[in-house]
């Protein structure tokens, strides 16, 4: 394509979904001058009628928040609309409460709302002259060798032909861009359900308008096989998240049955969401699955490339699917960049360099579902998070729990795992030793007694 002011070729670029990370990373090419046209299955959200206690947040940590600040969003989007939550608060099944704080006073999550996120990086990215944004289009098939995309527009079916020097597939979990991928030979797909879906729930505001619960928490009742987590809205609502086995949400199918259920696992809750709305709002839908997707390589060529869950759906017992895939934009920038964006070498580079990192968080997602349905001793939740909190105010820089480096760091995510690995060693080393010298003491303490 023809070069632009910065002396970099302008290109035409296609992104497929205008979800959280279609939408940025339509922000970072329209950035760098590339015409940008991005192609949205659903129609514009943003003239949907709201439907209050419908909104669903999500969890912004740091490398959502870096990759958002490099497009001037950060201030706007979270500084001003996000929730900061400086702890986690455990729900006890006794209805007492504890917090741990995440770190030191500026290390918090935020809380910010799924359709305020979407709507606002879709009017920022509308905001570029040279970005075009085509609403209600599915696309159905394409030549990715080719950058040729067909488009059925919705409802009408009516088909449309699109090309373009480079197509990314922002399109989630079940990307159709992936699946014309995996039509290449040498691309790798799997897939995991597991057995827990979710349901959200609401805990509405109270009458006089403020949080029915402390605000600036992620509010956490781990039971085990159930865990339920809230996190707060701007309208002092909180979005309630259930996380069960299927098999187990089956077996509430009555009213009664639902709210003994709740009384007996989540009591403190019941007052808090209301017995009628609980009622309502749980038979209202059902609970969604959970799927994690690991696939490589992530580019054909320098024609296409997927970011986002298209190429790394994960469980959300992290809360990093959408930071991993701002992340994606923010690298795949820096990386286009590196190479004066000659494309072919960039998505190279993204790809090989990209996809241990997302493997490793899918891994890590799983991982802490796995830790937190086997919880079945809620006190080893705090245990862990107490040790792992003391440690590192001891050793700052020597210590740093798991879930601060993936959540308050940059550090590349494979990488978090190997600090994990390297600390359970000196962990397992320093008990050993202090098993053993405990031995050696009783044993000496024992012989100068009896002889
Ligand atoms: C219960 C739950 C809780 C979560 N909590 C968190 C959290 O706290 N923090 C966090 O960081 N992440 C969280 N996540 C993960 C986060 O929701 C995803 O990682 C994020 O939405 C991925 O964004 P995306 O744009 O890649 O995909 P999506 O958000 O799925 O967007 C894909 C877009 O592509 C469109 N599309 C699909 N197919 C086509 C097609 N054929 N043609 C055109 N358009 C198409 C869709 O309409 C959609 O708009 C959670 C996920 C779940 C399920
Ligand atoms: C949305 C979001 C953002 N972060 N987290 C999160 C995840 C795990 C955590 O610890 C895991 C652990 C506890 C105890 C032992 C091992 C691991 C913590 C924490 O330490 O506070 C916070 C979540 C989340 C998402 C779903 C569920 Cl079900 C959930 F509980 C929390």
């Amino acid at each position: 394509g023809a070069n632009g002011c910065d002396g970099f070729p302008k290109i035409k670029v296609a992104i497929v979904g205008g979800g959280l990370v279609g939408t940025l990373s339509a922000c970072y090419f329209a950035k760098r001058g590339h015409e940008v046209h991005l192609y949205e299955l659903r129609p514009d959200i943003r003239e949907l009628e709201h439907v209050p206690g419908r909104s669903i947040n999500l969890a912004l940590s740091v490398r959502g928040r870096a990759a958002l600040k490099e497009v001037g969003l950060e201030e706007q989007l979270v500084q001003r609309h996000g929730i900061p939550m400086y702890a986690r608060m455990i729900h006890e099944l006794d209805g007492s409460t504890r917090s741990i704080p995440y770190g030191k006073k500026d290390q918090c999550i935020y809380s910010v709302g799924r359709r305020f996120l979407n709507e606002s990086l879709l009017t920022a990215a509308e905001k570029y002259p040279n970005v075009h944004c085509h609403f209600n289009q599915k696309l159905v098939s394409a030549n990715l060798k080719q950058g040729q995309m067909t488009f059925e527009r919705q409802p009408s079916k009516e088909i449309e032909q699109v090309e373009a020097q480079l197509v990314v597939g922002a399109d989630g979990a079940f990307s159709s861009v992936r699946k014309q991928m995996m039509k290449q030979p040498l691309c790798d797909f799997s897939q995991t359900y597991i057995p827990h879906g979710y349901l959200e729930l609401c805990i509405p505001a109270l009458s006089d308008g403020t949080h029915a619960m402390p605000k600036n928490y992620l509010h956490i009742w781990p039971r085990g096989r159930f865990m339920m987590i809230a996190l707060p809205n701007q309208d002092a609502s909180w979005t309630v998240t259930l996380f069960m086995p299927f098999d187990e949400f089956g077996k509430l199918d009555t009213p009664q049955r639902l709210l003994a259920f709740f009384k007996e696992h989540f009591p403190d809750a019941v007052p808090l969401i209301g017995e009628e709305k609980l009622v309502s709002d749980f038979f209202a839908c059902k609970p969604s699955p959970l799927v994690s997707v690991k696939c490589g390589p992530y580019n054909i060529g320098d024609t296409a490339l997927i970011i986002g869950d298209a190429a790394h759906a994960m469980v959300p017992f992290y809360g990093q699917g959408m930071n991993a895939g701002f992340e994606d934009c923010r690298l795949l920038d820096a990386v286009l960049l590196k190479h004066k964006f000659d494309v072919g070498p960039a998505l190279k580079e993204f790809s090989t360099t990209r996809r241990p990192d997302a493997e490793a968080i899918c891994g890590l997602a799983m991982y802490n579902y796995v830790e937190m349905r086997d919880l079945v001793n809620r006190k080893s939740f705090l245990i862990r998070k107490k040790v792992d909190s003391l440690l590192h105010s001891l050793m700052p820089n020597l210590w740093i729990p798991l879930y601060t480096s993936v959540t308050f760091s940059h550090m590349p995510y494979a990488q978090c795992i190997k600090n994990k690995e390297w600390q359970d060693k000196i962990l397992d080393r320093a008990l050993t030793l202090m098993a053993a010298s405990l031995v050696a003491f009783a044993a000496f303490f024992f012989y100068n007694a009896t002889y």
